[in-house]
């Protein structure tokens, strides 16, 4: 590690203390998705709700078919479809025509699949022609029991859970009507920088056009969070001080900037705008408190910055593109998930070690969202920083010791290249102790997509 330079896992704890989880509300379930629950949730009914059809075929009483699975000839005396309908009882030596979710009429335990009867198939839209039916007993009964996926009063999802696709679905299938959750925290973007002209500006000599805003607001975006994007700043700190006190503004609707992300500006130039700003506190507005600058051992991403600005923790990230970007997963994202409450947060982003010395390292992580991967090839880590690495997963060749078909891990590019980032699937974490990455050694990778 460099001299005074801050490790990774202790940046982050510092990062988590800055935060502190947004308040909650209520929202209808169809709304919440995306927000993290403040309550725990129980089912207020069973799923399915009745015993019902599981296929398209003759609901039919067991007892009437030989058990030995000869074929019996019942008599079809109705029909019941999936819906609200009357259920006419199944009497002995009797069957009823059923489609799947219908309920199971009175009398019946088991559902024949038409395709195993004498029918054949059912015509849709056509009425019943037949008044009899030949069949036998299968294997299973095809009736999908009440309460067999849910039961009523069974926890589903504890606080601190997001709400996935998944989870609406199974919320809404047992009777949840409206959620406790965190607000979605709202996330300033800020670039800064002399050079950068916003998205379709021509660019005139020695400018360029501003990728980490967009890139930045799509991240935080990703994570969760609401974004409003403001910049590029020039390098001028009564302008970034503009910026940032119209940031942590609170409007008439309350919708004052709960983070502020800023990128560029916080390394030793001497038009380093942050920098600039941060120290100079208080001398425009409410200005920068608890301000921590730091060198942090991770490359890319080594300058970084902490502080509230009017009261609302801000990160100043690097402005190098993919230092921008990896600073952003290993920081603001953290902290984004905090503000939203997912609980699994935490500050332990440093994975164990990993070397060509001891490609068969645990493959525990204690980071939430990182996976251990085998590297398909080599490459030099750097010593004293955590390296990211933007890589892309590809198929691993079989090898003695590895199962068919494993995936593992190649670099995407050039470590600096955003084009590289791009294509990557993940970030490779390879530990400031590893000075050579080997062919089947273990990584740590944490996953983009
Ligand atoms: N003497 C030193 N110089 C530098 C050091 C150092 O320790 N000593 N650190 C280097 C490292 S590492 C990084 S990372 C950069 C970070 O510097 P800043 O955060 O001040 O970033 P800038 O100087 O503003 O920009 C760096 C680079 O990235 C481009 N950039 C900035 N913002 C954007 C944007 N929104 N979209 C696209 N590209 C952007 C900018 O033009 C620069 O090329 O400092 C090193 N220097
Ligand atoms: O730490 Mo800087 O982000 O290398 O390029």
């Amino acid at each position: 590690m460099e001299p005074q330079a801050r490790s990774v896992t202790e940046h982050v704890e510092r990062v988590l203390a800055l935060v502190a989880p947004m308040p909650a509300e209520a929202r209808s379930l169809e709304d919440a998705f995306g927000s993290v629950l403040t309550e725990d949730l129980y089912a207020s009914v069973s799923v399915p709700p009745f015993d019902g059809a599981a296929m398209d075929g003759y609901a039919v009483r067991l007892a009437d078919l030989p058990p030995d699975g000869s074929p019996a000839t019942l008599e079809v005396t109705g029909d019941v479809a999936a819906g609200p309908s009357g259920l006419t009882e199944v009497g002995t030596g009797q069957a009823v025509r059923i489609m799947t979710g219908a309920p199971l009429p009175p009398g019946a335990d088991a559902v024949i699949p038409v395709e195993r009867t004498s029918t054949g198939r059912f015509v849709a839209g056509a009425p019943r022609a037949e008044d009899s039916v030949t069949l036998a007993r299968q294997s299973r009964p095809h009736v999908r029991c009440a309460g067999e996926d849910v039961r009523q009063g069974e926890l589903l999802a504890r606080a601190g859970t997001e709400l996935t696709a998944a989870l609406v679905g199974a919320l809404a299938a047992s009777g949840t009507v409206r959620v406790a959750v965190r607000r979605r925290p709202l996330v300033a973007v800020v670039s800064t920088g002399s050079e950068l002209v916003p998205i379709g500006g021509a660019l005139g000599p020695g400018q360029i056009t501003d990728s980490n805003g967009p890139m930045l607001a799509a991240a935080a975006r990703a994570a969760g969070a609401d974004v409003v994007r403001l910049g590029p700043v020039t390098d001028d700190p009564a302008a970034l001080r503009r910026v940032l006190d119209q940031a942590v503004r609170t409007d008439a609707d309350g919708a004052g900037a709960d983070l502020v992300v800023t990128a560029g500006g916080v390394s030793a130039g001497a038009a380093d705008v942050v920098r600039e700003v941060l120290a100079a506190p208080g001398s425009n507005g409410p200005g920068a408190t608890d301000v921590d600058v730091a060198t942090v051992a991770m490359s890319p991403g080594k300058p970084q910055a902490l502080a509230h600005w009017g009261g609302v923790p801000w990160l100043a990230l690097p402005g190098n593109p993919v230092g921008a970007y990896a600073s952003f997963e290993l920081f603001a994202r953290p902290a984004i998930d905090r503000l939203r409450g997912v609980e699994a947060a935490s500050g332990r982003h440093h994975p164990p070690g990993v070397g060509c010395s001891e490609s068969t390292v645990s493959t525990q992580s204690n980071t939430p969202r990182a996976v251990p991967l085998a590297a398909a090839a080599g490459w030099s880590g750097s010593p004293g920083r955590l390296l990211v690495v933007p890589v892309r997963l590809v198929p691993l060749p079989d090898a003695a010791g590895t199962a068919p078909g494993s995936t593992g891990v190649v670099p995407a590019g050039s470590h600096h290249s955003l084009a590289a980032l791009a294509t990557a699937d993940g970030l490779a974490l390879v530990p400031p102790d590893v000075e050579k990455v080997c062919p089947g050694d273990i990584v740590q990778v944490l996953m983009l997509r």
